[in-house]
């Protein structure tokens, strides 16, 4: 019998479980592995917003590190919501330390409802410290423009912020285009290896706003390396993930949909 796969997300906890490590652990039991979680900070949020954040102290977070890392074989990381200086250089020293395998960094800044999830102050510091680290990181258009001093409008800023963002240090960088309508029938991300070009295409689906989509995209990478793909494929069948998750998004609040991580699930038992 093959063995589950152990995956741990280290992020920030949704109370509406739409994003943050309620997506995550969604998407990795999804994927048929064993989710862990190390909660960087705790918010209180819904559909329509942010209302508040507590981040949980360094030494904390070291902790949780620690108890993982020092019982279970960890075969990815995802790493999400980070909110401060004190947090990122914990959870390097400590990634560091483990000689963890398959990261992958969604750099995460702002919700999509507007809140600060990452102090601006900060910016440099992930950038410096996390992404060297990282297998893969996927930035959104927004993100990537804060990492690169790039404005990006089109495919080919896409493919410049990924080459700048590749000399910062991580194996990949898929630079996700939800937020830029380059081509309205398709969201279109660049995947940049560093040597070629990929292009992740799927058609763009024109529904209500939807949160989680960038946290749901990430843990399926992280799921997927960890059972052995190669990046490309990973990244290839997280996207196939998210657009499914996309397409069937879920209203369960008056504000942005979360993605329904369990559709083809679901689907093949009947039960929808
Ligand atoms: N309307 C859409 N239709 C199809 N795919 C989409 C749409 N919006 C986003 N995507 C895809 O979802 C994934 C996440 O991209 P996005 O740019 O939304 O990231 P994000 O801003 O980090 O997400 P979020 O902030 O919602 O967590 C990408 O693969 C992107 O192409
Ligand atoms: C804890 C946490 N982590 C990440 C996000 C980003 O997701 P989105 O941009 O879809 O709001 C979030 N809203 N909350």
């Amino acid at each position: 019998m093959q063995t589950m796969k152990n995956i741990l997300t280290i992020a920030g906890s949704d109370s509406s479980g739409g994003a943050g490590i309620q997506a995550d652990l969604k998407t990795f039991a999804a994927h048929g592995v064993f989710g862990m979680s190390v909660i960087t900070a705790v918010t209180a949020q819904n559909t329509q917003g942010v209302f508040a954040v507590q981040d949980i102290t360094a030494d904390v977070i070291a902790k949780q590190i620690e108890a993982i890392f020092d019982d279970i074989p960890v075969a990815a990381v995802k790493i999400g919501m980070v909110s401060r200086m004190e947090t990122i250089q914990i959870i390097a020293a400590k990634l560091r330390q483990y000689q963890a395998v398959n990261i992958v960094l969604d750099p995460v800044m702002v919700s999509t409802s507007g809140y600060h999830l990452l102090n601006p102050a900060a910016q440099a510091i992930l950038a410096g410290e996390l992404l060297p680290l990282a297998a893969v990181v996927t930035p959104n258009i927004p993100e990537a423009e804060v990492l690169t001093g790039l404005t990006i409008n089109n495919l080919t800023d896409m493919e410049e912020a990924a080459r700048r963002i590749y000399a910062m240090g991580p194996g990949n960088v898929l630079v996700k285009g939800g937020h830029l309508a380059v081509d309205p029938e398709n969201s279109i991300d660049v995947l940049f290896d560093g040597v070629n070009f990929h292009y992740l295409s799927a058609q763009r689906i024109a529904a209500k706003k939807t949160h989680g989509t960038g946290c749901t995209l990430s843990a399926a990478i992280a799921a997927n390396l960890g059972k052995g793909l190669n990046v490309p494929a990973a990244v290839t069948q997280a996207k196939e993930y998210v657009t499914v998750a996309i397409e069937n998004a879920l209203t369960i609040g008056k504000g942005a949909r979360p993605t329904h991580h369990f559709y083809t699930l679901y689907k093949q038992a009947g039960m929808i």
